[in-house]
């Protein structure tokens, strides 16, 4: 008897481009949503685009609240649930960086409460996704999480954002070259769920950025735009999956190992790009496909070596050698790569 059942949870408006920041109150007209806005944001994200979104709300007489984190962590998400009931809000509405929206879905989820992602930087693949992914502890979670409903990209915003922080997230999105190859491993050896289409969706998305890359230049508001719609495909590629199998593999347990280790050095998309080019080593071997990883970094301006992450070469083999204790997510870096074997591959690729 066939059994199988899933459940694919997608936003229902994706409103990408210039200016669309002010088309927000009718994203969330249009979605049915009605109360109180509680619009979570951060410093910088609510200068940029945040206190604008709660003028148009004002300006419609929902009386608006707002709610600044500062980190991602679960003391942030129980304050913006505390927050939410004290306003007694109808919707969540998160506007800023991966932080912010991860935070906001993972506190529309315990509420059971309607989010809505405005992404204020084109830095992560998180904008779209239901997933959560904070620190905690020794460890890292990626949790389920409210998918947003709606999301909000203005291109106009996201290209006006730091550089760095773009090319943060194409190499977010090259990095899911090497997490479907782990996904595909872990299939093989432990039998792990896989779904082809999210697999499938998320490498293509990968090629299509590096297709692209040419036209993905520094103050250009196209480069946002191709970057900012291959972040919803990868998201989506997430949603299939019901997991963050195909844009999280060992290069992303790499970057969480960085995050414990010197928290606020760089940022999640270069450090992932830089573990790419190291598992991707590691899978193919020297005369594989590591290059490819290194040149597709380089070619958009992301680091590819330790001293462009501003990190300590002694810190990269440490996080390499520890990363697979991170979460039970079985990769090509196996129960671990021992302190020499990092050596040789961080030398091998010129990342130290
Ligand atoms: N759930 C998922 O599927 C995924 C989650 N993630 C998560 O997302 C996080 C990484 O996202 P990332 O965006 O890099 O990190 P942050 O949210 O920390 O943002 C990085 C920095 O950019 C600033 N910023 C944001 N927007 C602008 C802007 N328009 N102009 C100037 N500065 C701006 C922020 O300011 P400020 O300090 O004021 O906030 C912050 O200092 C990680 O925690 C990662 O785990 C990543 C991928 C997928
Ligand atoms: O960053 C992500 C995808 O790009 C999500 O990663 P994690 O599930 O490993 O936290
Ligand atoms: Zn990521």
């Amino acid at each position: 008897m066939f059994e199988k059942s899933t459940w694919i949870r997608l936003p229902r408006n994706v409103v990408v481009g210039h200016g669309v920041l002010d088309e927000t109150v009718d994203a969330v007209a249009e979605l049915h949503l009605t109360g109180r806005p509680l619009v979570v944001t951060s410093p910088t994200p609510r200068e940029v685009a945040g206190t604008r979104v709660v003028e148009g709300f004002a300006a419609e007489g929902t009386d608006p609240e707002t709610v600044l984190v500062e980190e991602a962590s679960f003391e942030a998400v129980q304050r913006v649930i505390r927050e939410a009931d004290a306003a007694e809000a109808g919707f969540l509405v998160g506007v800023g960086g991966g932080k912010v929206i991860d935070i906001t879905k993972m506190a529309a989820d315990e509420l059971g409460l309607g989010f809505v992602s405005v992404p204020t930087a084109a830095s992560h693949d998180g904008i779209v996704s239901g997933r959560g992914s904070v620190p905690d502890g020794n460890t890292r979670h990626s949790v389920a999480a409210e998918p947003p409903l709606a999301v909000v990209a203005d291109t106009e915003i996201l290209a006006d954002a730091p550089w760095r922080l773009t090319t943060a997230g194409c190499a977010d999105i090259i990095s899911n070259y090497t997490a479907v190859k782990d996904w595909e491993l872990a299939k093989r050896l432990k039998n792990v769920e896989y779904s082809e289409y999210a697999g499938a969706l998320s490498r293509m998305t990968a090629e299509m950025l590096v297709e692209n890359s040419d036209s993905i230049k520094k103050n250009l508001e196209e480069s946002a735009w191709i970057v900012v719609k291959a972040l919803v495909s990868s998201g989506v590629a997430m949603s299939i999956a019901g997991s963050s199998r195909p844009a999280s593999g060992a290069e992303h347990l790499f970057s969480h190992q960085l995050d414990r280790l010197v928290p606020g050095t760089a940022l999640h998309g270069h450090q992932v790009g830089v573990g790419s080019i190291m598992t991707e080593y590691l899978h193919s071997g020297a005369k594989g496909e590591w290059r490819s990883v290194r040149n597709a970094l380089a070619s958009i301006g992301a680091p590819t070596t330790a001293e462009e992450l501003g990190i300590e070469d002694e810190t990269i083999i440490q996080a390499l050698t520890t990363a697979h204790e991170i979460r039970d997510r079985y990769t090509i870096l196996g129960d671990g790569v021992n302190e020499p074997a990092a050596r040789e591959v961080a030398r091998a690729t010129g990342v130290i």
